[in-house]
């Protein structure tokens, strides 16, 4: 007796298309059966519910969203392209209709037992912190998913925050999930501003640039390491400007220089002029790497700011290319070492990537 014999669950039978099509690049559809379950995670666009594909015993996640019938659903296309052990993979998925005609997608995905938010909320509530360590291997991870989706997809998620970065606690493992706002980015065309959650907003967009890069999500993850560490937002705006005002409060006013890198159609410049807090002084009690480390991703200038490969050589991340005993354990069951040439370097020149293995990869000649 299975476990919906047991419960009394109802076994639904589908017809569904692969995530990602075969070698032949056909994909003819497959059935696939599993017990309908409670939802667990509602979103601005649809529900999620997690459920074990009877066939395969997969446990997966199904994401249901409205299909507008007008449009292809770009999170759908865009999860078709990515293969990364740091994201969240499309296994499979299959249109529904209702009983209203509506039609709804499904989304059949990897399953991941909590969402950072939550591992986060976890130490809050037992007046502890989250170990720097923990710490460290999300980061890397976050760092190595985004250097794949920058450079060899150029898409943009635009939306990193806690909720959207889901870890298995046991044994450190992050992927990035929620594609529903990603974007490939083309450098001739404007996109919109008004992406992103709230305190996870790079400046440029409040700034309202249109112009803006595969930066802002560089932006976005500091602001998640910098919650981490401290256990609450870096910067809680209660509003859009008020968001401005939380930064502002940190770094500095903006110069003219750094407010045009940001967004050069931004006329005015009526700022009070406040004095920069030294992260040392926001983050006490981290040691001089990793306030370094937050120094170059939280600048206001775009290109000054680290990107995702830049990140990954950050000396913050040494202590996991040069472990030893139990952490070079956990360093090798994450694979955080290993990077392939083809998806992951592939966008570096043959000096760069001399560099770049010999920082990344120290062990390996
Ligand atoms: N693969 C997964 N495994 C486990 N839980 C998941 C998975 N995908 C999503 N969830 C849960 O469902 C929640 C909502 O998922 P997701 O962010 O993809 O939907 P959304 O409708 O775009 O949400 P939002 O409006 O918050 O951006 C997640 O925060 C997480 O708690």
């Amino acid at each position: 007796m299975n476990v919906s014999e047991l419960t009394n669950q109802a076994i639904v039978q589908k017809q569904v298309y692969y995530g990602h099509p075969n070698e032949q690049g056909t994909n003819e559809p497959i059935q696939i059966s599993y017990p309908t379950t409670e939802v667990v995670g509602h979103g601005s666009f649809g529900v999620v519910f997690t459920t074990t594909i009877e066939e395969t015993n997969e446990m997966v996640a199904i994401k249901k969203v409205l299909q507008d019938r007008r449009f292809k659903n770009r999170e759908l296309e865009i999860m078709k392209l990515l293969k990364h052990k740091n994201i969240i993979d499309l296994k499979y998925y299959f249109y529904e209709k209702d009983t209203q005609g509506e039609v709804y997608l499904n989304l059949i995905l990897d399953f991941m037992p909590q969402s950072l938010y939550q591992r986060l909320r976890h130490f809050v509530h037992q007046q502890s912190v989250m170990p720097r360590l923990e710490i460290k291997c999300y980061m890397y991870q976050l760092f190595k998913a985004l250097n794949y989706l920058h450079h060899h997809t150029n898409v943009c998620h635009r939306d990193i925050k806690p909720q959207n970065l889901l870890v298995n606690p046991n044994n450190w493992e992050l992927k990035l999930c929620d594609f529903g706002s990603a974007k490939q980015l083309k450098p001739s065309e404007p996109n919109v501003s008004y992406i992103c959650s709230r305190y996870y907003r790079a400046p440029e967009l409040i700034f309202g640039a249109t112009n803006y890069t595969n930066q802002i999500d560089v932006w976005s993850s500091a602001c998640v390491m910098a919650e981490l560490l401290l256990g609450q937002p870096m910067f809680p705006g209660e509003s859009g400007i008020d968001q401005l005002v939380e930064i502002i409060k940190i770094l500095g006013t903006p110069s003219k220089q750094e407010i045009c890198a940001m967004n050069p159609n931004y006329m005015e410049h009526k700022f009070p002029q406040i004095k920069p807090i030294p992260l040392n002084k926001v983050f006490k009690k981290e040691d001089d790497s990793t306030v370094e480390f937050l120094n170059n991703m939280l600048r206001y200038d775009p290109l000054e700011r680290f990107n995702s490969l830049q990140c990954l050589c950050s000396t913050y991340f040494d202590e996991l290319r040069y472990s030893q005993d139990n952490l070079r354990e956990i360093v090798n069951n994450l694979d955080l070492l290993h990077f392939d040439y083809q998806t992951e370097l592939g966008h570096l020149t043959n000096d760069q990537l001399a560099a770049v293995k010999l920082k990344l990869m120290p062990n390996i000649i």
